[in-house]
């Protein structure tokens, strides 16, 4: 069978490697697209892609009234994914969503959604596997080390701070340790900011640098010793075999999953 796919975003630096996978993929077929411009075109027509003639719309819902379609994946803003997810949710079209920068509310509100219309679909706030199990291992070392702090390194054209990886690795963290504010009871900071963001006393610092592409340490400290996990993504390739596993498996859920961890052998 095939999965008929719209991406949104093909332009994008993600978006440019999913329509290569998609194209790669012989259960794969490119539906359409959904560009913030470009209206009426062919894919082929845009700058650097390559020759495909799927359509392409810069309007979610027309795109998904006049295109027969398994799968979005999305890969644009966090303010445009959160509209497209839902609006793939109304026409029956199961969302695979790499875009981050949705809250926890955010992710509960879909959830209902999800559940209500009983159809799949998963927001994965990191497709590579080394950092599914960066977090995963986080999880773990938290039950032996009850404090750590999440430096996340990304580009400087990224838009959402901190990134979605790292605030899902504080969440997993936050599962399993009690609570815990960390740092001196006392401790002030002279400058805003220099502690970093809080989730629940756990610090995340968010670095943004030319150069870098995506990279995260969470570093634990306990009496005398202090250990640390570090990812790094070299490129975006290291996010495909992710997106290939959530589109094949979004066809057979019936709500939504939040994280590849839950997906994964
Ligand atoms: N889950 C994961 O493993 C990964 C997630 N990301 C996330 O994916 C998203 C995209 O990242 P990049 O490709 O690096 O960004 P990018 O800035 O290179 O690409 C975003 C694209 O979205 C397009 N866009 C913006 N609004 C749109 C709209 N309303 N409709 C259609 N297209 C629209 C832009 O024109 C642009 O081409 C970000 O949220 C980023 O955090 C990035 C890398 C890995
Ligand atoms: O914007 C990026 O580049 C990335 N975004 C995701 C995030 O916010 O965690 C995943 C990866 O870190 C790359």
């Amino acid at each position: 069978m095939t999965t008929k796919i719209i991406i949104a975003g093909p332009r994008g630096k993600m978006g440019k490697e999913a329509v290569q996978l998609v194209r790669e993929t012989e259960a794969f077929q490119l539906a359409a697209v959904v560009d913030s411009k470009n209206a009426g075109k062919i894919v082929k027509e845009l700058p650097d892609m390559p020759d495909e003639q799927a359509p392409v719309f810069d309007d979610m819902r027309t795109c998904l009234e006049e295109t027969d379609a398994d799968v979005l994946i999305d890969l644009t803003t966090p303010a445009a994914g959160k509209q497209h997810l839902e609006l793939a949710l109304d026409h029956h079209v199961r969302p695979v969503v790499g875009t981050t920068g949705f809250s926890e509310a955010d992710v509960e509100k879909l959830r209902e959604k999800t559940e209500a219309k009983e159809l799949g679909a998963i927001i994965a706030p990191n497709f590579a596997v080394g950092a599914i199990l960066m977090m995963k291992l986080s999880q773990m070392a938290a039950r032996y080390f009850s404090d750590a702090e999440i430096i996340e390194m990304h580009h400087d054209n990224k838009l959402d701070a901190p990134s979605g990886t790292a605030a899902k690795t504080a969440s997993l963290i936050n599962e399993v340790r009690p609570h815990k504010q960390q740092g001196h009871p006392d401790e002030k900071e002279d400058l805003d900011g220099a502690r970093g963001a809080e989730v629940d006393g756990l610090h995340i610092h968010s670095v943004r640098l030319p150069g870098l592409v995506a990279h995260q340490e969470v570093l634990f400290g306990g009496a005398g010793q202090t250990f640390k996990i570090r990812h790094d993504s070299m490129n975006r390739q290291s996010f495909m075999p992710g997106v290939k596993l959530a589109v094949e498996n979004v066809l057979h859920l019936n709500t939504l999953v939040y994280g590849l961890e839950n997906i994964m052998e």
